[in-house]
């Protein structure tokens, strides 16, 4: 087997997503910036530090994701496993559906492709494919590779196609964050096996229009983010989200559940919607039975970041 050389340094920055954006289940994604980062040397031994989410809970040797990854991302091109020193600042909530895991993986295979020598590197489409068919749906990874607003598919031969498509100068994300989480694959597991087809017909006309809302002309952007694959059906495990949802739009601001929730997502058109949307978060927030923060990300234009030392 090849080596991978050591002593190498790398500084690696991630972007939080939130994907589906209403109708686009497994599909529509945007990049937030909202980043972890990752310093990463090529050593001898493996070691671990991690400040912010997951530093009480997450594993500090090899059985680290990142590291367990790119292990499994340089033995699948023929390469010796090498050491990892990993200092990871996770700035990114866990399970509250935006893209931790995404963001995590995606670091760990754009890490793994630099630090191999240059002629064998596939750059991010591989990246892409690897990390999508990792998380087994391409709609965090997607933005979290390649930034901006992404239009990904699985194909029928289990690859992922991915189109971005560029944003109206208007849209802001508003996102409130609940203090408690809830697991990509817990929300999954609620939804149904099979849908009605007049709602696969609604929700394809919801996600149309919804593309040329955040492109063209974001005064659709209410009527284009009803969705019918996955937000009623999840309703019942984030009934807070649901009812702040319920507040925003009753005020004409188009709220969202964040990919798999429970956070919640406002796509709004400019300033004046923005403070909108401040407020009557925090007025919701003042009788929730759960606590709220607001953060108001700018739309990252790029994906993952990676800087050599
Ligand atoms: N930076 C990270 N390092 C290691 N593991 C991570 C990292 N980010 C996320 N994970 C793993 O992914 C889980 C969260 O993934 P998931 O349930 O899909 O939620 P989401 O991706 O919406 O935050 C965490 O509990 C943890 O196991
Ligand atoms: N389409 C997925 C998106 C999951 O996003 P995450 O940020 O919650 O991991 C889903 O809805 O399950």
């Amino acid at each position: 087997m090849q080596q991978i050389a050591l002593g190498q340094h790398l500084i690696v920055a991630p972007p939080a997503t939130t994907a589906n954006l209403g109708p686009g289940f497994d599909s529509l994604g945007l990049a937030l910036e909202f980043r972890d980062r990752l310093e990463i040397r090529t050593a001898q031994r493996s070691t671990v530090e991690i400040s912010g989410d997951g530093a009480e809970s997450l594993p500090r040797d090899e059985s680290h994701l990142i590291i367990r990854e790119m292990h499994r991302y340089w033995e699948q091109r023929g390469f010796a496993p090498a050491g990892i020193e990993l200092q990871a600042t996770n700035n990114i909530p866990h399970a509250r559906g935006m893209g931790s895991s995404a963001a995590a993986i995606v670091a760990a295979y754009a890490t793994a492709d630099a630090l191999l020598p240059a002629a064998e590197r596939g750059g991010l489409d591989a990246v892409f494919q690897a990390a999508a068919a990792w998380e087994g749906h391409p709609d965090n990874v997607a933005p979290a590779v390649y930034g901006g607003l992404s239009i990904s598919a699985t194909n029928a031969d289990g690859t992922f196609s991915c189109a971005l498509v560029p944003v109206h100068a208007q849209v802001r994300a508003v996102l409130a964050i609940p203090s408690n989480g809830l697991s990509t694959e817990v929300a999954r597991g609620v939804l149904p096996a099979q849908i009605d087809h007049a709602e696969a017909a609604a929700n394809t006309a919801s996600g149309a229009l919804l593309i040329h809302a955040l492109s063209n002309d974001p005064a659709y952007l209410l009527a284009g983010t009803v969705d019918y694959l996955h937000q009623s059906y999840r309703a019942a495990s984030m009934p807070e989200s649901s009812a702040l949802i319920a507040l925003l739009r009753e005020n004409q601001l188009a709220a969202v559940v964040s990919g798999a929730g429970p956070t919640v997502l406002a796509l709004v058109a400019g300033e004046q919607q923005e403070q909108q949307a401040r407020k009557l978060i925090e007025q919701f927030s003042a009788q929730s039975a759960v606590s709220w923060r607001a953060e108001f990300p700018r739309l990252a234009a790029n994906g993952v970041t990676v800087e050599v030392l």
